[in-house]
């Protein structure tokens, strides 16, 4: 392929990827569920979907948010919580939640230390990868606290392995993501605090450079809620008595509603619901002890709900 000038993007609707870290490959895992198609050169950071008029454009997750927010792309998936770093959440519209890259931003500090609550760590030296928020909220708790601008909290940028500044002597505390509590725990620090929680979004801005683009983005929005849709959703299947129809349809209520089929035996019906995954173990018992037969779960591919 020759390389890239803006007339082989003129008219392509640009979607930004996280172009490395935790959220990559769940990405190419939706854009492949989505069915947008691409190959991406080596080296390159745009690629060309061969089936749609989109481009996808790979950047730091970092980054996405004021490309999208300043309308340098139309579309892009990032983490919440770098949309607030960037001060971007009144450019961008986050249309989804994905369900993936769930962290929280949180204040640690050495467990065995003599800081305790973040009263304590106020005033103190702090390393960070999100400086702006850690700086508001560590700016709150200074005034909370009545401290001058001589004694207020210090507030260091650093660009990773943020765990490592209170061993190596920079800092009396850090802030940063869990999302296990293995690294913090490896690092002998515990959470005192938590700034906010965090998660995989879809986004677009605010106000669109290419209004005419607004039908492919809502396309793609639809492809990648169905493919998250069936990710949350299982199809139960089972047989019930008539008579015990009723107390059938309160546990699998379905979505809309569930859909009952009569059987051979007049006195059986067969019910189809969706449950979400994570109560598929209560509602299969709980259509058991009702005298519910028969069940069977069934994963979804893909959905339109
Ligand atoms: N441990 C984690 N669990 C879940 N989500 C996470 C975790 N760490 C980061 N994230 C999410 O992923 C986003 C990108 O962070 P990540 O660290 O993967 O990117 P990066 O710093 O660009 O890559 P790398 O760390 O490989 O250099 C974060 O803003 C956050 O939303
Ligand atoms: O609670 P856990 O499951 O252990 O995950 C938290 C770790 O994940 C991220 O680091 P990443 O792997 O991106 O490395 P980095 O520090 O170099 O960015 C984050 O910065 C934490 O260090
Ligand atoms: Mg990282």
């Amino acid at each position: 392929m020759s390389a890239l000038d803006t007339n082989t993007l003129n008219g392509r609707l640009l979607f930004a990827i996280p172009k490395k870290g935790r959220l990559h490959e769940k990405c190419l895992e939706l854009l492949s569920g989505a069915d947008i198609q691409f190959r991406r050169h080596n080296r390159l950071d745009v690629a060309l979907v061969l089936n749609h008029p989109i481009a996808l454009v790979f950047l730091p997750a970092s980054d996405i948010p004021s490309f999208v927010g300043k309308g340098n792309v139309d579309l892009g998936i990032t983490g919440h919580d770098v949309i607030l770093e960037a001060r971007m959440e009144s450019h961008v519209t986050e249309t989804l939640r994905l369900g993936f890259g769930k962290c929280a931003l949180q204040v640690q500090v050495p467990e065995a230390g003599p800081i305790h609550t973040v009263d304590d760590l106020a005033g103190k030296r702090v390393v960070t990868s999100f400086e702006v928020l850690s700086g508001d909220y560590f700016e709150r708790l200074d005034s909370r606290l009545g401290k001058t601008d001589a004694d207020k909290t210090s507030i260091e940028y650093v660009g990773g392995s943020v765990e490592a500044a209170c061993a190596l002597g920079l800092a009396d505390g850090i802030v940063d993501l869990v999302e296990s509590g293995e690294t913090m725990r490896a690092a002998g620090l515990h959470a005192i605090a938590t700034l906010l929680q965090s998660e995989a979004v879809l986004i677009k801005s605010s106000v669109p450079k290419h209004p005419d683009l607004t039908p492919l983005i809502s396309m793609i929005t639809s492809r990648i809620a169905g493919v998250i849709a069936a990710r949350k959703y299982v199809v139960c299947e089972y047989n019930v008595r008539r008579a015990g129809l009723s107390a059938a349809t309160a546990i699998t209520p379905g979505r809309r509603a569930p859909t009952i089929s009569p059987l051979e035996d007049s006195e059986w019906v067969a019910v189809s619901s969706m449950v979400e995954k994570n109560q598929m173990a209560d509602v299969m018992d709980q259509l058991v002890e009702i005298g519910a037969e028969d069940i069977l779960i069934f994963n979804l591919d893909n959905c339109r709900v």
